[in-house]
């Protein structure tokens, strides 16, 4: 392992997730002082600005980056950040990538849950516990709704927005088990070796957020 470099007290490394974040979460980080641009689509992973690195990374591995201090501080929705089961300070409800976690199941259906399929296995046991169902919890990747209509599963815990995919698929939420927005996470031993960067980050996105 070749070993990270020193990083100066005035320099910040941001883990921020490929993917639908990714554009919302650069324009923002921008209106709140930083010198970003969006990255030119291209195999780097890691983006070089002044005072600021950004990682790239899936949207999973993002508080693990926080956590672990190898980023300052990242972007991540709560969903992920739930299913992570890492503590990381959690200081701004950024308000964007709006959608809510929910138990879908196809219309009308009635029989007994006994197989759950979905990305967020840690929150459907969790909810499952609490509703008393016994079923068992299978972690699948995307298009999460085609467990239910294929017969994988019973029931599938996942993301709603717009309920457009329910509608297409003649699937139906049951229950929403929480909401979720894009978070600013900050890694707690960061906040006190950057504060000069970190903390005006914090203030600038609440005055952004109105908080
Ligand atoms: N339909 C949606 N509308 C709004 N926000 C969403 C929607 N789907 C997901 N999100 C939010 O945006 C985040 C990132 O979603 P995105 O679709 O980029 O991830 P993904 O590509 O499915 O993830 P992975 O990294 O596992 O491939 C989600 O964790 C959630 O917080
Ligand atoms: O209510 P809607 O507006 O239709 O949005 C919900 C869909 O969006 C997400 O899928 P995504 O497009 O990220 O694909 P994925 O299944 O591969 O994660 C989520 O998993 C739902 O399938």
């Amino acid at each position: 392992m070749t070993p990270a470099p020193t990083r100066s007290a005035d320099h910040l490394t941001l883990a921020l997730p490929k993917g639908r974040i990714l554009e919302d979460a650069i324009a923002l980080l921008s209106q709140a002082g930083l010198p970003l641009t969006m990255p030119e689509k291209s195999r780097a992973l890691r983006h070089e600005f002044p005072g600021v690195t950004i990682l790239e990374l899936r949207n999973q591995d993002v508080p693990i980056y926080v956590d672990l201090g190898v980023a300052d501080a990242g972007i991540v929705g709560k969903d992920v950040l739930i299913e992570s089961g890492r503590t990381v300070y959690e200081p701004v409800d950024l308000k964007f990538a709006g959608c809510r976690l929910s138990l879908i199941r196809e219309v009308g259906a009635t029989g007994e849950i006994t197989r759950v399929g979905t990305k967020y296995p840690r929150a459907a046991r969790a909810y499952l516990h609490s509703r008393g169902i016994t079923a068992e919890t299978v972690k699948l990747s995307g298009n999460i709704e085609l467990a239910c209509l294929t017969g994988l599963a019973d029931a599938v815990v996942d993301l709603v927005q717009t309920g457009g995919t329910l509608k297409a698929n003649n699937l139906e939420e049951v229950e929403v088990l929480f909401h979720s927005t894009a978070r600013l996470i900050v890694n707690r031993a960061a906040l006190k070796v950057r504060a000069a960067r970190l903390r005006p980050l914090i203030e600038n996105l609440r005055t952004l957020t109105a908080q």
